[in-house]
């Protein structure tokens, strides 16, 4: 049974970056889905390339069944990890259904991290952020954001009624916000 840590937030809140330091120190491997969708857009050989790509662009969702199979096969490669930062999933009820459905039975959810930080801020951020992504223009945010509202904090709220989100905020400085983070895994596996 693999450990699973949702982490979630508005584009540009931080997800990559503080998974990236969870997985450094902690052990935990880290599976961005919009990473693993970029990486399935070039593979040669893609069905799905042109697909992915206008969801990016539009900032909408990707259907489950590419999305949640990358993550698997993605889990496969690291059967020894201590856990897996799931980064960007679930996004929408699709997401979270097809997951569900998909991984029930070989995953144990221990909790949401929930990195909060106003949206402003959190434009701003991917407008900066330097890695020449198609969708990290005001265009595509505006609707990114969109998305985030109407489709994903509806998924936070709903794993707040199960008591599974810790929530983190990350408008502060990126070690402020690790610290606090660090907490949350630790109080986590003493459990
Ligand atoms: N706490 C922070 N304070 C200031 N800038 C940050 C902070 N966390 C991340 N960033 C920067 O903001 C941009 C978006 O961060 P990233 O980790 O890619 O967010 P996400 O994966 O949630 O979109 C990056 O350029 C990153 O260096
Ligand atoms: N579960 C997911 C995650 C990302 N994506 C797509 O990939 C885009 C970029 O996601 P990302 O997680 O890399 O973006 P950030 O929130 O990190 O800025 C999203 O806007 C979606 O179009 C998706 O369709 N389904
Ligand atoms: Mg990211």
């Amino acid at each position: 049974m693999f450990n699973v840590v949702f982490v979630l937030g508005p584009p540009g809140s931080g997800k990559g970056t503080i998974c990236s330091k969870i997985q450094e120190n902690l052990g935990y491997v880290h599976l961005s889905a919009g990473d693993l969708l970029r990486a399935e857009r070039e593979r040669a050989g893609s069905q799905f390339g042109a697909l992915i790509e206008s969801h990016i662009k539009n900032g909408s969702i990707v259907p489950v069944e590419i999305t949640c199979s990358l993550l698997e096969n993605a889990m496969n490669l690291h059967k020894t990890a201590n856990g897996f930062l799931v980064d960007g999933f679930p996004r929408n009820a699709d997401n979270l259904s097809g997951w569900s459905k998909q991984m029930s039975g070989k995953v144990h959810e221990q909790f949401v991290l929930f990195l909060s930080c106003p949206v402003d801020i959190c434009i701003n951020r991917c407008l900066n952020r330097g890695e020449g992504r198609t969708d990290d223009n005001v265009d595509s945010l505006k609707k990114r954001v969109e998305t985030y509202n109407n489709q994903t904090f509806p998924i936070i709220e709903h794993f707040g009624k199960l008591n599974m989100v810790r929530k983190v905020d990350s408008e502060r400085p990126v070690e402020e916000v690790y610290e606090d983070v660090v907490k949350v895994f630790e109080a986590a596996n003493q459990m």
